[in-house]
């Protein structure tokens, strides 16, 4: 197995550069998804998220009403940090799972695991290599506005949610520079590809 973290801010294209690296023949496993399954109706995520923020934050199915839980946490660090302490346990066991699960699959797999949260949460699976989409904080709120229809001020409190960029360069072993053309970002996303398939061919 050869682990790649990738990591870096909302919407700098972390689910780009995964999307060509699983085009390559890596597997991908996304943290949002996982996220997503660890919260569906009957899981116990999904009955402490209603103990701790009422079952207002459910939709009239019991599912999980996403914009009113991210209504309620982005800007307020505090809930914020009591969904966090939910959510990201069970996050955590599902992806070394679901990480162990490719390996046995393939034992030479290339697994790339898409955690926009890497160094809020500590997150420290055994990663051979750490990758940080880099754009800058203006680029992300324009595509959060122009692209996700946030409105600016929504905009900025999801990107002031994460660690800036700074903290994720201070862990990257590449940086993918994600600010200009996708043509730039693929052909880095490329040559990352060529470097991996060589470093294992020297293992
Ligand atoms: C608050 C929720 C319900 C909002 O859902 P929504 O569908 O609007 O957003 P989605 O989950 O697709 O996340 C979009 C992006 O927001 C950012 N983000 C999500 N959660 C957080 C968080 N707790 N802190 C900082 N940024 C976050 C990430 O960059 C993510 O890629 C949801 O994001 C959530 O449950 N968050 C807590 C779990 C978490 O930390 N997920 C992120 C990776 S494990
Ligand atoms: N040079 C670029 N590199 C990557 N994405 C780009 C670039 N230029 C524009 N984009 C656009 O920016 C958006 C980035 O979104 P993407 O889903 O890849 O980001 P993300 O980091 O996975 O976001 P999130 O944290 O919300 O999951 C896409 O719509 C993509 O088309």
């Amino acid at each position: 197995m050869y682990l790649i973290g990738l990591t870096g801010g909302i919407a700098s294209g972390k689910s780009t550069v995964a999307r060509r690296l699983y085009e390559h023949g890596a597997v991908h496993i996304d943290a949002d998804q996982l996220a997503r399954r660890v919260v569906e109706p009957g899981t116990p995520a999904l009955a402490a998220i209603v103990a701790e923020f009422g079952d207002g934050v459910l939709r009239s199915d019991g599912s999980l009403d996403r914009v009113k839980l991210g209504e309620r946490v982005f800007g307020d660090p505090e809930a914020r940090a009591k969904l966090n302490a939910i959510v990201h346990p069970a996050v955590r066991e599902l992806s070394a799972r679901l990480i162990a699960k490719a390996e046995a699959e393939d034992p030479d797999a290339v697994i790339v695991y898409d955690v926009p949260l890497l160094v809020e949460a500590s997150v420290d699976h055994p990663f051979d290599l750490v990758v940080v989409t880099s754009a800058p904080r203006r680029t992300q709120v324009q595509r959060l506005v122009e692209e996700r229809g946030l409105d600016p001020i929504q905009a900025e409190a999801r990107v002031d949610a994460q660690v800036d960029n700074t903290a994720r360069l201070a862990i990257a072993d590449v940086v993918i520079d994600t600010d200009g053309t996708l043509a730039h970002t693929m052909s880095q996303t490329d040559a990352l590809w060529r470097r991996i398939v060589e470093e294992r061919a020297r293992r």
